[in-house]
């Protein structure tokens, strides 16, 4: 974890660069509040998942597969910051195509997520466009451990 500068600025080292200006997360009394964070593989910071044309143009994407990496990230960012997955309380999820990743993305949650007493709340919400050429990103709130419940 880097908190540098004692603001509760987290910078996770184990997880992909921010594609801009802002922490991966930042800590509140006792709550981390996450960036949204695509599924980017944190060593080279590529997308992962998306299959381009000899050009370049994305012609095609693996969401199961960016599911998978879009989780592993917000883990790398939990523990950077001194949480873990069972800390997650809140995750907002945006899916670019509802209709066609939705079940996929459904199934995936549920292996991440096996018992719905100690899943996170859950918003999924299809837009039109992500920042980047990414199919999903998400967007979490954890309570920090030790914290109280009420
Ligand atoms: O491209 C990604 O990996 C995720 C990017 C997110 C943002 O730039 C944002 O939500 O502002």
């Amino acid at each position: 974890m880097s908190d540098s500068h004692g603001n509760g600025s987290i910078r996770a080292d184990g997880a992909p660069k921010p594609v801009g200006s802002y922490p991966h997360a930042r800590r509140v009394g006792e709550l981390l509040f996450l960036s949204g964070i695509g599924p980017r593989d944190a060593a080279s910071n590529a997308i992962v998942g998306n299959v381009h044309d000899a050009q370049g143009r994305l012609i095609a994407y693996d969401i199961e597969l960016q599911c998978r990496a879009v989780f592993a990230n917000v883990r790398a960012v939990l523990e950077a910051s001194g949480a873990g997955w069972d800390d997650l309380v809140d995750v907002t999820v945006y899916l670019t195509d509802m209709a066609r990743d939705f079940t996929a993305y459904n199934a995936v949650w549920a292996e991440y997520f096996p018992d719905i007493d100690r899943a996170p709340c859950r918003t999924t919400l299809g837009i039109t466009a992500l920042p980047t050429p990414i199919a999903i990103e998400l967007k979490c709130i954890a309570r920090l451990p030790g914290a109280a419940t009420e």
